[in-house]
């Protein structure tokens, strides 16, 4: 998967990245909301990344795993559908998942989103653009190797109901069949930026870091 899209991605990256981005983090006017995707396979790291990335650029973080857990535990009529669906390592319907990260822009104060773990599938891409009617400033792909994604969730202690080597190996099957599309398509537009997510958290974070910082030496 590596050797298939990375010359790809990363040229897309470095001759439009920018273009999209320009001038919007500094409407004050909320005219425009900044909307990064973060995508990546299980464990990869994203939930880690983007709690830097809010601490340091003030981005609002919104994980589509959090929101649909909360759901669970809010006693909501969808809580046993979703929380069978994340047991399974399958993908909850886009109707439920893209409604509760509508709800949470809209109750935000904030003009600028990481919207971790979504979109997770066509399905998900399309509904969002259809509901939301926006596309993304750009998205993160964290890339990591399988191997790698597996020993963090087998180890992240969590206590999650799908931190365990069936649903994760689930889950791999999933992001490689339904997620990978959605990663090429955003290749293909030019909005994708891939990082390397071997290493440590800090390693991982000096090279998300310049993204952000690019963005706001225009602010
Ligand atoms: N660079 C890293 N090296 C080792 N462990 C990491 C690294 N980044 C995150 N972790 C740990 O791996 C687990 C999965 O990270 P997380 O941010 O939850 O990933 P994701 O949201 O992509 O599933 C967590 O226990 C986290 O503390
Ligand atoms: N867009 C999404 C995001 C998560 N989910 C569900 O929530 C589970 C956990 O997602 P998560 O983003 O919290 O998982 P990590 O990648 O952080 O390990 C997924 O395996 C899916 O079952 C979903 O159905 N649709
Ligand atoms: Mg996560």
């Amino acid at each position: 998967m590596r050797a298939a899209y990375g010359l790809k991605i990363w040229q897309a990256f470095s001759t439009e990245i920018f273009k999209p981005a320009e001038g919007r983090l500094s409407n004050p006017g909320r005219t425009h909301q900044f909307i990064t995707f973060v995508l990546g396979g299980p464990g990869s790291g994203k939930g880690t990344q983007c709690t830097r990335i809010v601490e340091t650029f003030g981005f609002t973080h919104l994980s589509a795993g959090d929101l649909l857990r909360k759901e669970i535990t809010s006693n909501s009529e969808n809580g046993a559908m979703i929380l069978n669906t994340i047991k399974e390592g399958k993908i909850v319907p886009s109707e439920v998942t893209v409604k509760l990260i509508g709800k949470a822009i809209k109750s935000s104060e904030n003009d600028r989103f990481l919207i971790d773990g979504f979109p997770r599938s066509e399905e998900n891409r399309v509904a969002y653009e259809r509901v939301v009617g926006t596309e993304p400033d750009f998205v993160l792909f964290f890339d990591c190797p399988e191997e790698e994604m597996v020993k963090r969730v087998l180890n992240r202690n969590q206590g999650r109901v799908d931190d365990n080597i069936f649903t994760v190996k689930e889950r791999l099957k999933v992001f490689t069949a339904l997620n990978l599309p959605v990663i090429k398509y955003y290749s293909e537009k030019g909005k994708l930026y891939k990082i390397d997510a071997t290493g440590t958290e800090d390693e991982i974070f000096e090279r998300v870091r310049p993204v952000f910082a690019a963005l706001r030496a225009k602010n």
